[in-house]
């Protein structure tokens, strides 16, 4: 028996590294049996008497799960963000930082296409990030793209662990990875055509090793996301508001009517974000208004 990590799956094949070589799995007989699927990430327990011809054996508790790309394992989100003036929005942003909370993976903010911008937005673009990390996030943006530094900060981020890219598309996820890995050779554009195939096409998913971490080759999520959670837990996926919901007067504040309530006080104060505090009344009522979807009993 050998343990490894699932790098790649390809119709039914499970692509799996261990002790430096890869080996061509396929799931026992009875994980289909059971609903179970492999996933890329999966750290699982095999056989193989031959590279070519491994049986996956068990998978190991999962320490995160995504839908989209399907991986296991994730704990590092980079977020890719253009901020130009056309492209630039704190909604999305925020929206990927929430679906990263509630998926219970770290993220890392990029802030992407710098080099596009008058300094006055650029400055602005650096209040902003300020503004990110004193909520607790890590920022990247740096005056010249994909300077030394930048892409220093980004493969510091990426060792040691597995990482989805995200963000709109255009955003420059593809040209990211490129700088971090050059000869990697995604064509710009590439990334999303992956997510934009029919649902019925058998879909590559690989891990890509970057920089001494793992990249999926497919970005995550999409703008789209509906929250899968109740409207009163999306103050948790909120740190600086956690942080002073312990001095809102009632248990359990969502922080909108109720009185003597500390994030709107601190939101008066200035002391956070306004545009985090907007979107977060945005995405409360998406989520109240949010149908929700019965499973019909069989
Ligand atoms: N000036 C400038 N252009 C950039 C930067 N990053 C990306 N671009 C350009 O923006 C366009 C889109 O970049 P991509 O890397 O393809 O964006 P993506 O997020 O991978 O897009 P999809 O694959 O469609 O999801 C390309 O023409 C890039 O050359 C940047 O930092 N500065
Ligand atoms: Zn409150």
């Amino acid at each position: 028996m050998k343990i490894g990590q699932i790098r790649q799956s390809l119709s039914g094949f499970y692509d799996v590294y261990a002790d430096g070589q890869m080996y061509r799995t396929r799931a026992r007989g009875n994980f289909r049996k059971r609903k179970i699927t492999p996933l890329v990430g999966d750290v699982v327990e095999f056989d193989a008497p031959t590279p070519q011809e491994g049986y996956v054996l068990k998978i190991r508790e999962r320490q995160t799960q995504l839908v989209r790309p399907p991986v296991a394992n994730v704990d590092l989100g980079i977020v890719v963000t253009a901020t130009t003036e056309q492209e630039f929005s704190t909604n999305l942003l925020d929206r990927q930082l929430v679906a990263l909370a509630v998926a219970g993976i770290e993220p890392l903010l990029y802030f992407a296409k710098t080099d596009l911008l008058t300094d006055t937005v650029y400055q602005d673009r650096l209040t902003l990030a300020e503004a990110y990390r004193k909520i607790g996030y890590q920022v990247i943006c740096e005056r010249t793209a994909f300077s030394e530094s930048a892409l220093a900060a980004v493969k510091a981020a990426l060792t040691d662990h597995v990482a989805v890219v995200m963000g709109q598309t255009g955003a420059g996820k593809s040209t990211l990875l490129n700088h971090l890995q050059p000869g990697l050779d995604l064509a710009t554009g590439e990334i999303s055509q992956a997510l934009n195939r029919g649902k019925h096409t058998t879909r590559k998913v690989s891990l890509i090793p970057i920089a001494g971490g793992l990249v999926a080759d497919t970005p995550g999520f999409s703008s789209y996301e509906v929250f899968d959670i109740a409207a009163n837990e999306l103050t948790h996926y909120f740190p600086e508001f956690v942080r002073l919901s312990a001095d809102c007067k009632y248990r359990g504040c969502v922080h909108i009517n109720e009185p003597q309530c500390a994030v709107k006080q601190a939101l008066d104060a200035g002391e956070i974000l306004a545009s985090r505090y907007e979107n977060y009344l945005q995405f409360y009522e998406t989520i109240k208004n949010k149908k929700v979807v019965y499973n019909k009993k069989k």
